[in-house]
């Protein structure tokens, strides 16, 4: 049971969240897919964020939604849902940046910057994020959090889900070795004053 707003929670953490079938899936999908740079901000910038991603299919994203909806609801006291219409994407942070400190608000210069650079942006109420790699694959790469200081570093399989708003400062550590696999969609939750604003 919980009272506290559903914005105030997190980062919640889940461990085996996917199964290992799922996670290899997604990765094979990955391998053969088109792999194109992920801007941040609308812009590619490897000093400020070095990785690579490719969208995933409804059909292997519905498997992934529904592994772990229940998780996400019954932590954060809500119903909540994927965005309709909206892509998931799989990333691949080989060594290099990382991802600077950022928060997952859709900003007016992302938007407008989309209109012209053909990356996809992902917006909603809360960020999952489905780690498809383990810490024996790669160095460094931590997801951490800035307030209160957090890195997670968790299995393959494990879910990681927050709000997507500016309270949840977060990025990903420089990767100094090996090759660091996420699979990242945005939700909606359902009569959310904040998803309406
Ligand atoms: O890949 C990750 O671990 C996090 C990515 C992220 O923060 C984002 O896409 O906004
Ligand atoms: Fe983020």
């Amino acid at each position: 049971m919980t009272s506290a707003p559903w914005n105030t929670l997190g980062p919640l953490t889940v461990d085996n969240a996917l199964p290992a079938v799922l996670c290899e899936e997604l990765l094979r999908h990955f391998e053969h897919s088109t792999q194109r740079p992920r801007s941040y901000q609308g812009v590619v910038d490897e000093a400020l964020r070095k990785c690579e991603y490719v969208e995933v299919p409804e059909h292997l994203a519905a498997l992934v939604t529904a592994a772990v909806t229940p998780h996400i609801d019954t932590f954060f006291g809500v119903e909540s849902y994927p965005v309709p219409g909206q892509p998931t994407l799989i990333y691949r942070y080989g060594v290099g940046a990382g991802f600077v400190t950022h928060h997952d608000e859709v900003t007016a210069v992302e938007l407008e910057r989309a209109a012209t650079n053909g990356q996809p942006v992902i917006g909603g109420d809360l960020t999952t994020v489905l780690f498809l790699s383990g810490p024996d694959e790669y160095d460094g790469g931590a997801l951490y959090f800035e307030q209160p200081p957090l890195d997670l570093r968790p299995a393959k399989g494990a879910l990681v889900a927050f709000p997507a708003t500016r309270d949840f400062m977060h990025g990903v550590r420089p990767i100094t070795a090996g090759a660091r696999y996420t699979f990242l969609s945005r939700r909606f939750v359902k009569s959310s004053v904040l998803s309406a604003a």
